[in-house]
């Protein structure tokens, strides 16, 4: 599990052991860190050509002090100042290594940018705030179409560090090295994109920390979380989900949400519809238990030996089906809202139940669906997606998981967690009922709310990127993926416990 903290906690920390330690110790840990993984990406120091983007504050020392590191190595060091100032130690540091150093210059930089063998953007850190300026701007679209590796210091110049958002230009790293702890902004979309892969450098922050702020998963977090039948599981004991997805006009949504429960196991599927979806379910699923009920009719909609319920997916929003919503909320079950039921909550007649219900509660929007949640416009959701995830959560107090090409998931008083796994491709239709039908089984299963909808969004994300073997997939391609996802995170469990 990787931990971010925000740039103000960062801030507090550092100052906390700064006052502990030597003046400049800390960057010069950073900088041998850094240091390190420059070497790493050379072929050989020696001879090689480093090209140092120096911004005006400490993440430009950083870069100058690693430097002068690969220049007393050898290499052929040279940096280019973008900011009208920089950290004098650094400058020293280098030039007494035989490094060169030079002010930024339009018709030179491309030239300089093209000829080297790495490039360190040592811009902008936790410093930076909004876009990039020129020439911090010119250097960004150098090092994009240069041909050698960029190596970003701390983070990508022109990241947001709490967000990952990005105004404008943004430095694309194929290599980010952090310090301290990680920062909110690598883990989130864009910026999660821009940073490449990320190298923590432990500079003794450690103790000065508090609890996260974001939390990543990997494989390894995720392994044991995932519910294994023993030998003495029945199939109530291992779970009995109730799906109330689909509808004549939308069948497709329950085939899915069924098949992302089944695909993922649990010990029973208990799926309630009208009979043409009841029948297309079970011509697909026959181990499936189907009700024929007509939920805008019926008033018979008792969950059962149910352990959770899904709900929403293709269901419609018509009146019978915000009573069906409202019974199953007023349930003292594990409740999973999506699509519909999410229209449904937005329109207010429920959102006081979503908010008072004692049992879990899950509610999984794209940026839409929370916009509506929230009486926002989607553009203000996908431009600051972390402080939304956190006021939906807050607000309607109850786990939301908020999909898109980072899926963060929040909970009231509980760091956010972002999902690292996935796909572009993920972006197909039905592939959100295919992941309420995952995390529905998981919550069947036992796993509280929250983790049952951090594990469903990486398994999701993993069956993804197995299913689509470099072709685009669809939502039934995904199914197959699932299975084949929860063999490797469980495989790479036990080579971890050998
Ligand atoms: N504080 C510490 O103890 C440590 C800090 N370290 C480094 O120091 C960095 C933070 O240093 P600073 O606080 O000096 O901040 P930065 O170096 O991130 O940047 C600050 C400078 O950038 C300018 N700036 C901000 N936004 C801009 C924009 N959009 N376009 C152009 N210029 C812009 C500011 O005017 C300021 O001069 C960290 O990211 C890390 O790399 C490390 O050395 C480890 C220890
Ligand atoms: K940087």
């Amino acid at each position: 599990m990787r931990s971010a903290h925000t740039v103000g906690i960062v801030r507090e920390a550092e100052a906390a052991l700064m006052a502990r330690l030597p003046q400049g110790a800390l960057m010069r840990r950073a900088a041998t860190g850094l240091a390190v993984v420059c070497a790493r990406l050379l072929p050989r120091v020696y001879g090689s050509r480093v090209v140092l983007l120096v911004g005006g504050g400490d993440n430009g020392g950083d870069a100058l002090y690693a430097g002068a590191d690969l220049s007393a190595r050898g290499a052929d060091v040279r940096a280019v100042l973008a900011g009208d100032r920089a950290h004098e130690g650094g400058l020293a540091a280098l030039r007494a290594a035989g490094g060169r150093i030079a002010d930024f210059q339009e018709d030179t930089a491309e030239d300089t940018l093209f000829d080297a063998d790495l490039i360190v953007d040592g811009m902008l850190g936790i410093g930076g705030r909004g876009g990039l300026r020129a020439p911090h701007a010119v250097l960004a679209g150098l090092a994009a179409t240069a041909p050698a590796p960029v190596v970003a210091v701390d983070l990508p110049s022109g990241v947001d560090a709490d967000t990952g958002e990005v105004t404008g230009h943004a430095v694309r790293a194929d290599v980010t090295v952090t310090f301290g702890t990680y920062k909110p902004g690598l883990f989130i979309d864009p910026g999660a994109d821009r940073a490449g892969r990320v190298h923590l450098v432990d500079i003794g922050l450690g103790p000065e920390l508090p609890g996260p702020s974001l939390l990543s998963f990997e494989d390894a977090d995720i392994a044991p979380l995932l519910p294994v039948p023993d030998a003495e599981s029945d199939k109530y004991r291992r779970g009995l989900l109730a799906v109330r997805a689909g509808s004549a006009h939308y069948r497709g949504a329950a085939v899915l949400t069924v098949g992302g429960a089944l695909r993922t196991g649990v010990g029973m599927v208990r799926y309630a519809g009208p009979s043409p979806v009841v029948d297309q379910v079970l011509a697909r699923w026959p181990e499936v238990v189907a009700d024929d009920v007509d939920p805008l009719s019926s008033t018979d909609l008792d969950p059962g030996r149910a352990a959770a319920v899904v709900i929403g997916p293709g269901r419609g929003v018509l009146p019978g089906n915000v009573d069906e919503l409202h019974v199953v909320l007023e349930s003292d079950l594990p409740v999973l809202a999506d699509a519909d039921a999410l229209t449904i909550i937005a329109a207010g007649t429920l959102s006081d139940l979503v908010r008072t219900r004692t049992a879990p509660t899950l509610l999984t929007p794209h940026a839409g669906e929370l916009a509506r949640l929230l009486d926002t416009d989607r553009e203000e959701v996908e431009a600051r997606r972390l402080e939304h995830v956190t006021r939906a959560a807050r607000e309607l107090n109850c786990t939301v998981l908020l999909k898109g090409s980072t899926t963060l998931i929040a909970h009231p008083g509980s760091p956010v967690a972002a999902n690292g796994t996935g796909t572009p491709l993920l972006a197909t239709a039905g592939s959100g009922d295919v992941l309420s039908g995952i995390i529905g089984a998981l919550m069947a299963s036992g796993l509280p709310a929250t983790e049952a909808a951090v594990c469903g969004a990486h398994l999701h994300g993993r069956a993804a990127v197995l299913a689509h073997d470099g072709a685009p997939i669809s939502a039934s391609d995904l199914l197959s993926g699932i299975p084949r996802a929860i063999a490797r995170i469980r495989g790479h469990n036990r080579t971890k416990g050998m």
